[in-house]
Order: structure tokens, then C-alpha cells, then sequence
């Protein structure tokens, strides 16, 4: 498919970059974009490996989107996206964002994406860069060794120790800033579109804490000068597989590489300024507010948490999708009672916790969306932090034991240990951690399951794991589901 044979003319020029190009942009930013009709293009470039971009660009950024009902598919073409790149190509990221035209950037970079340090949230300052990962460490030390602007017209530019180009996205976009502030182009914004919370103050401690590192006077300027947007952002996006190509191929006539495939729900709620303009998405159904907390935590708690949950205690019952695990009435009562706990801290009016549940199951028990667990459990270190744990301290607070918040928890241990005594490798930024943290509690160590509990949650949460309480509570959580765990 190409915008020829696709009938496709005159394409708008980039005023969006994006940083992450996965399904997820696909589905949500591009097509809020598309849906707008105001002109607006995006430029997005991928993450870690070209692929994608190339994928995209032989067929000119044009991508059919599926919207999959539980009654059936509806298909859409959609242009919004006009050039791909590879993420390390920090000349056209350079001379995109040095130009007056662009005027917001959007981020989809997982949660593990934005090097954060594990332990932000004990001291109640916020995110905080981790600057002693190695991928940060190494962008530190190139754009230190090489100067920001030392990007060539042929693309060569800041090159790590080992030779790699700047490889964080706040390391590639503290290059881009730069030609922007060379270039007095002026003001923008920054739009973090990952499920964590209050992303904005995220994307903040990522880009500012590189910036520091390298240039103060840089920073400085971000500072006065970049607006970051907090946003929640929802709508299920498996990843795509060859039976959606096949099928879309097959409903459309184009031999589309890279559709994408996602539910007909869509949110997405923001909160911020944009000083160079934006797109009018709230004619496509976004929605702007003062306050973006209530929001995030309704969508972080009851559906990613809820998510989490069920991706490990599915998994362990022998379960591969969402909709297989909520027909499992354990599971399902264990969501349940999660919810319950989460909702009794979700209270302003506005949020209809009730109708939100009750949408909550249907999505998430539609059978034609194959949601897999093995992809939602990734990286459960860092999600269980924001999902699942500050609903138990709200429990805690109020006086309950807040058990059914430890239950995620407690089932996340159990994969972990079944995955590392299985041989089944942990994607997770955290993952030599965890193989260690389930040794602990290996036979003939002369430690406990009690303690292995402990080495697994301060993985997660240091501060948690030296509280005797939460750990017996999760100790006992993993001892009683271990009765009724199907293999
Ligand atoms: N898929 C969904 O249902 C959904 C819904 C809401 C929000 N999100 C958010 O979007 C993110 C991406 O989801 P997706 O479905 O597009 O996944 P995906 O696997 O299709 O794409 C992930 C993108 O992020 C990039 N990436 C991965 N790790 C990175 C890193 N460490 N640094 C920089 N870039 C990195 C990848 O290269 C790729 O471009 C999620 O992690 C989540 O925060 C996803
Ligand atoms: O995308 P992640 O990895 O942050 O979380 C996995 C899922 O919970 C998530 O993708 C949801 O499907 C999404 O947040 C729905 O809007």
C-alpha cells in the first residue's frame, strides 16, 4: 500500500513529532489527530530498532486501523502520520524540531522508557532520573564528549562510548531542544502518553535531569521554555499479529505490513498549556481539565491495575488472554474485591466509578480482542508500584488490611518464580533483581518463603519491604493461592 495506490493526495505538513512508535501511537494519538481534520501531520520515529519506520515509510506512513467489536471489524485508513524514522537518526529529529512549524511532541516510550529511579516515590519529591543507569550514564558521557550541537549533516553525532548513537528519548530529545533553542524556534510542548502516573512531572525528570547533566544553560532554557502535559490516556492495543494482517488484507484489498488492531473505546483527558497551538482534538473527543489526578488514578487503579492482576493470577491458572482470565470466577472475584478496595477511593462525583466498572468488564471480556497476559505482565516492577501498591496505602490509612490490593502483588511473585524455575526470561528493566530476589527463597539457602516475599517487594517497593506487616500480609496472600493454583 502506498499513498498512490491508496488514492491518498496532498498529505499536511509535520506539526507533531513522536518519540515510540508502536501500536499504541497508532491507535490513539494519530488517530485523535486524524479524526481532528485539521491538518495536522506527525513525524513519529521508533524507539530502539528501525524496523517499524521502515515498515511504515514503504508505505508512505499510511496503516489501516481496525477497530474490533465484539459484533464485528471496522476498517479506517489513516494519513495522519507523514514521515517515519528511526529513532537514532538525530539529524531529521534535529532539523523537525528546530523548525517554528512543530509545535508539539508526543511520547510513547513505555514506563521502563523514562529512567526513572526506583525509590522516586519514597521521599514524596517526585520522579527522579536515575542517572546511574547505564543507558543514561552512557548518553550523559557521549553528548558531554561529543557537545549537544556536534550532530552532522550526515547524521553522524553524539555517539555513546560503545559506538551507539544517543539511545534514551530524553537523551535524543535534550539533542533535538537544542537545534530548537539554536534555531529560536520557539516555545512547545511535551505530551507523555504512557501509562504512569502523573506523567507530565515524568517526562519532566527525564528530560530536565539529562539536560542538567549535560548543560545547564540548556536546561535552564527547557525549563522556562518546554510545557509538559499530563494526559490519561486509554484504549486497548494488543500487539498486531499475521492473522490481522491476513485479515485485514483480506477486508481490504492492501497487503498492509503494519495495521493495527484496538478496541472502538478511546479516552484520552489532558491537563496543560501548549504555547505554540495544537491540534483541536477535542473535536474528536478528547477532553481538557484543570485537574488531571482523579482521572489518572481511575484509569491507572481499576484498569491497568485490574490488568496487572489479572495477568499474573491469569497466567498461573493457565490462562493466555483477558477475556479467558475474567471468565475464571476466581479471578474474577479477585478483580472484584480489588476494585472494591480501589473504588472506595475514587469519589468525586465525576468519575461514575460504577458505570466505569461495569464498561470495564465488557471491554475487557470482548472476544475478539486477544489481549495476551504474557505482554501486559512486562515490566511488573515498575507498574505494580503505581497500579496496585497506592491503593493498599489508601486501604492501609483508612484502617483495612488492604489485602485485596497485595493480592497483584502477591500473584506477581508467583509468575516471577514460576517463570525464573521454568527458565522463562522476565522482561523487566529490573529482571536480574528478581532472578536474584527469587534465589533467596530457594531450598537448602536456610531463608524462608517469608523472606523471599521481602527480596521480591523491595524490588518493587523498598520502603514496603521493610514493613514486617505487608510482608506477612503477602507472604500469606502467595501461601493461600498456592493451593488453588491450576498447572
Ligand atoms: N497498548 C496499549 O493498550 C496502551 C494503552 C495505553 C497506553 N499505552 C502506553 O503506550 C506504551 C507503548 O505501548 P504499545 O502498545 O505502543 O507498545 P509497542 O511495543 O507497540 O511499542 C512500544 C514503543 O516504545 C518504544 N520503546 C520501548 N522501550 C523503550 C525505551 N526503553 N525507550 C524508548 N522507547 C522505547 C518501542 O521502540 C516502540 O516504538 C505502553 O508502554 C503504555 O505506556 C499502551
Ligand atoms: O501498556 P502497559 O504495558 O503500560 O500496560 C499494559 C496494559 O494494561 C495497557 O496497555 C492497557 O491495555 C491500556 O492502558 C489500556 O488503555
Amino acid at each position: 500500500m502506498t499513498a498512490a495506490t491508496a488514492g491518498v493526495g496532498h498529505r499536511p505538513p509535520v506539526r507533531i513529532v513522536h518519540l515510540g512508535l508502536g501500536a499504541f501511537h497508532r491507535a490513539h494519538q494519530a488517530w485523535y489527530t486524524e479524526r481532528t481534520g485539521d491538518g495536522w501531520g506527525i513525524a513519529a520515529f521508533t524507539g530502539r530498532s528501525p524496523e517499524a519506520a521502515e515498515q511504515l515509510a514503504a508505505q508512505d506512513g499510511l496503516y489501516t486501523l481496525v477497530e474490533r467489536a465484539a459484533d464485528g471489524d471496522r476498517h479506517q485508513l489513516i494519513t495522519a502520520v507523514v514521515e517515519a524514522h528511526d529513532g537514532a537518526d538525530l539529524q531529521t529529529l534535529s532539523g523537525l524540531l528546530a523548525s517554528p512549524d512543530t509545535a508539539v511532541v508526543t511520547l510513547t516510550i513505555t514506563e521502563a522508557g523514562y529512567r526513572l529511579a526506583s525509590d522516586s516515590h519514597d521521599d514524596g519529591a517526585g520522579p527522579r532520573l536515575d542517572g546511574a543507569d547505564p543507558l543514561v550514564a552512557g548518553d550523559v558521557a557521549a553528548l558531554r564528549a561529543h557537545g549537544i550541537g556536534g550532530v552532522t549533516t550526515d547524521g553522524a553525532g553524539p555517539e555513546n562510548v560503545d559506538g551507539t548513537r544517543v539511545r534514551t528519548a530524553a537523551g535524543r530529545l535534550v539533542v533535538g531542544l537544542a537545534a530548537r533553542r539554536a534555531a529560536g524556534a520557539g516555545p512547545l510542548a511535551v505530551v507523555p502518553c504512557d501509562n504512569l502516573p502523573a506523567n507530565d512531572a515524568a517526562a519532566r525528570a527525564a528530560l530536565l535531569g539529562t539536560a542538567r547533566l549535560v548543560d545547564a544553560e540548556l536546561a535552564d532554557w527547557i525549563e522556562a521554555t518546554v510545557s509538559f502535559v499530563g494526559t490519561s490516556i486509554d484504549r486497548i492495543t494488543p500487539r498486531t499479529t499475521d492473522a490481522d494482517r491476513s485479515s485485514v488484507a483480506a477486508a481490504t484489498g492492501f497487503a498492509d505490513a503494519v495495521p493495527v488492531v484496538t478496541e472502538p473505546f478511546s479516552s484520552w483527558i489532558l491537563a496543560g498549556d501548549f504555547p505554540a497551538g495544537r491540534p483541536a482534538w477535542e473535536h474528536a473527543g478528547a477532553v481538557f481539565v484543570r485537574d488531571l489526578e482523579p482521572f489518572e488514578r481511575r484509569k491507572l487503579w481499576l484498569l491497568n491495575g485490574a490488568h496487572s492482576l489479572l495477568a499474573y493470577a491469569g497466567q498461573l491458572r493457565g490462562h493466555a488472554t483477558v477475556a479467558e482470565a475474567l471468565a475464571d470466577p476466581a479471578v474474577a472475584g479477585w478483580v472484584e474485591d480489588f476494585w472494591n478496595a480501589a473504588e472506595r477511593h475514587l469519589t468525586a462525583p465525576e468519575l461514575d466509578v460504577p458505570a466505569y466498572r461495569a464498561a470495564l468488564r465488557e471491554r475487557f471480556a470482548n472476544p475478539r480482542i486477544a489481549h495476551h497476559l504474557a505482554q501486559i505482565g512486562n515490566d511488573g516492577s515498575l507498574k505494580l508500584a503505581a497500579r496496585a501498591l497506592p491503593v493498599y496505602r489508601a486501604e492501609r490509612d483508612a484502617g483495612r488490611d488492604g489485602a485485596a490490593a497485595l493480592r497483584p502483588v502477591a500473584a506477581w511473585m508467583d509468575q516471577m518464580t514460576a517463570q525464573v524455575t521454568a527458565g522463562i526470561p522476565i522482561a523487566d528493566p529490573s529482571a536480574d533483581r528478581i532472578d536474584t530476589a527469587v534465589d533467596t527463597g530457594r531450598s537448602g539457602t536456610g531463608q524462608t518463603d517469608t523472606d523471599q516475599t521481602a527480596a521480591l517487594l523491595a524490588v518493587v517497593d523498598p520502603a514496603l519491604a521493610r514493613d514486617e506487616q505487608t510482608v506477612a500480609a503477602v507472604a500469606a496472600l502467595r501461601a493461600g493461592s498456592r493451593t488453588t493454583v491450576r498447572r
